[in-house]
């Protein structure tokens, strides 16, 4: 099974309701879709969003990237070879982590297809279940108690709650869901990078002197501010996780070898794709860091393949934060991987599985 070409789609789908964090606020999945065709007539897919505000990518930047850097490498290149291709993925240019995922998403689901496996299995295997948390969009504390009660009406046991806009509201607003879903619900607090460390000491130190605990708190400083996230991870007792603070292998070395984090989120967008989610996830593991598996606003393609590494990698990938199809109005993907609220189950179907994308527009450029 040889590549002979890539093309791109974009797909867009409503969310019920706008989501809102301290670095944005966005009413739709935008993806850029990769299709990666080979000569047997079987397809690839993978897909990214645009999440300028934290990895720097935009859909003509992925595109770009994908059309004058990656492709010309890819292209005659045997699906068999998965490492050489994964590698010369990664070699292509600098960052631009968000074409790459694209890319060895696709690659990954023609490795699974030219198998006959799910892709799961072929990297590891595991329980084909899992169960994601839910976000909750920074807003009006009313508004965000209003949506928390009605996520865990739907099933959702763990809230992410965004924060980060203001530092006395957000000491409000997680109070005020804390009692309205107390014993309900597991809580996360996001503040997106939009605390100071003094602030975030200061507002988890008020939490939990108040008595609301939290399973954890994500990215509370700017991403480049390492030693401050370790004056927070120092100072309190809610586990820190790192987001926007690492991308790939060498930052997650670096975060522990400063221990400014209990916890990392990998994110395939911000890895480059599955091949370094893979080795973030064998460091944590030898160093017993736990992890979380975590999405960007995005469609279920790009998601679904985070489902089978978080399978695949249940022994470190402790937490799930796969929620972008539960976002959506409706999920126009029909694939392997079944999402359905807070439960995710992946199917036998070999690959990601895919079958059907419903509304999506073909990008008609050739590839050179
Ligand atoms: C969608 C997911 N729950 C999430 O919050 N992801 C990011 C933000 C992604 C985005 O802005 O698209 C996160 O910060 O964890
Ligand atoms: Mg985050």
């Amino acid at each position: 099974m040889k590549i002979t070409d890539i093309r791109f789609g974009m797909l867009r789908v409503p969310l019920k309701t706008a989501f809102k964090t301290a670095l944005r606020t966005v009413e739709q999945v935008e993806d850029v879709v990769v299709m990666i065709h080979t000569d047997t007539g079987h397809v690839g897919y993978g897909s990214a969003p645009a999440t300028a505000v934290i990895t720097g990518d935009t859909h003509g930047s992925i595109m770009h990237a994908i059309r004058h850097y990656i492709a010309p490498r890819l292209v005659g290149q045997e699906i068999a070879n998965l490492n050489r291709i994964t590698h010369a993925v990664q070699a292509s240019m600098e960052k631009n982590t968000s074409a790459k995922a694209a890319v060895e998403i696709a690659v990954h689901d023609l490795w699974g297809q030219l198998y006959g496996a799910p892709l799961y299995q072929l990297l590891g295997g595991g329980e084909p279940a899992i169960t994601t948390d839910i976000t909750i969009s920074v807003d009006y504390i009313d508004k965000m108690v209003a949506d928390s009660l009605a996520a865990v009406d739907r099933g959702f046991e763990s809230l992410k709650i965004k924060v980060g806009k203001d530092i006395g509201l957000d000491i409000e607003r997680t109070k005020a869901i804390h009692a309205a879903v107390e014993g309900r619900a597991l809580l996360r607090l996001d503040a997106n990078q939009g605390w100071t460390a003094k602030q975030a000491v200061y507002a988890l130190q008020t939490l939990e002197d108040a008595g609301v605990r939290l399973e954890l708190v994500e990215q509370p400083v700017k991403a480049h501010d390492l030693e401050g996230l370790r004056y927070v991870t120092e100072r309190v007792h809610t586990p820190v996780m790192a987001d926007e603070s690492v991308f790939g292998p060498m930052e997650v070395i670096e975060l522990i070898r400063m221990r400014a984090a209990d916890i990392v989120n990998i994110k395939l967008m911000k890895t480059g794709g599955i091949s370094n989610a893979v080795k973030i996830a064998d460091i944590c593991g030898l160093y017993g860091v736990d992890c979380m598996i975590g999405c960007m606003l995005e469609s279920s393609i790009g998601v679904a393949a985070a489902v089978h590494l978080a399978v695949a990698k249940s022994d470190v990938i402790s937490k799930v934060d796969l929620d972008g199809p539960s976002l959506c109005r409706f999920d126009p993907v029909s694939s392997g991987v079944l999402f359905n609220e807070s439960e995710i189950s992946i199917t036998d179907a070999p690959g990601l599985g895919i079958r059907a994308i419903e509304g999506l527009v073909a990008v008609d450029e050739p590839l050179a």
